[in-house]
């Protein structure tokens, strides 16, 4: 089976390879420069994967990740890409000094459509953990300032099967390819 991730984010991109390429699902890519809406995780993913399989002519998937922090009711949420440009991962933990709770999840949303004009099915999946000064590489995003429960290491600080286990992004994949699977053979 093969599908396509349309994404400008290699991070993903390569996450989504190892997971999915584990299950025998070939992954192809394209980059496409789709506007961004606000609104709650939900709306914002629906409004891309259709727009996206409207710009591709058939079937694709797209995957948004918000990062909520419990003190600010679940912002920056899909906002994050934005937050971590202009605030690093020092304003990230400094937008939550004064809180007694570090408390964070990541949500991982993953869209499903069947091509264009077919309403987007949503895939999502949900790591707890918190907000904590950085540590190990950066090779993604933000994962050095985010800590699972459970392990006492960052994303950043844990190999790339380590984090897949119990990621978002995991536990989203997850969900996508029990659906894949049900799809007549492409
Ligand atoms: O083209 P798309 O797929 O939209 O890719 P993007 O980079 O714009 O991604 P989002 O809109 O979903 O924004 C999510 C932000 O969170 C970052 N991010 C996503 N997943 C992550 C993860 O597992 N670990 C760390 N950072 C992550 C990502 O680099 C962005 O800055
Ligand atoms: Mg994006």
């Amino acid at each position: 089976m093969k599908i396509t991730f349309v994404t400008g984010n290699a991070g993903k991109l390569r996450e989504v390879r190892q997971i999915l390429g584990a299950a025998n699902i070939e992954v192809d890519s394209q980059e496409l420069d789709i506007p961004e809406i606000q609104g709650s995780t939900r709306e914002v993913a629906i409004a891309k994967c259709r727009r996206a399989a409207e710009l591709l002519g058939r079937p694709c998937i797209t995957e948004d990740t918000a990062l909520c922090f419990k003190a600010l009711n679940g912002l920056p949420g899909p906002y994050i890409k934005y937050f971590l440009k202009e605030l690093g991962h020092d304003g990230l933990n400094n937008l939550l000094v004064g809180f007694d709770t570090k408390e964070a999840w990541a949500l991982c949303t993953f869209a499903y459509s069947a091509g264009p004009g077919h309403e987007p099915i949503l895939f999502e999946g949900r790591t707890d953990g918190k907000i904590v000064p950085a540590r190990g590489p950066s090779y993604f995003g933000w994962d050095p300032c985010f800590e699972p429960d459970g392990f006492g290491l960052t994303y950043a600080e844990m190999a790339s099967e380590q984090k897949n286990k119990i990621s978002h992004r995991g536990r989203a994949l997850e969900k996508l390819e029990q659906y894949l699977r049900t799809l007549p053979a492409q």
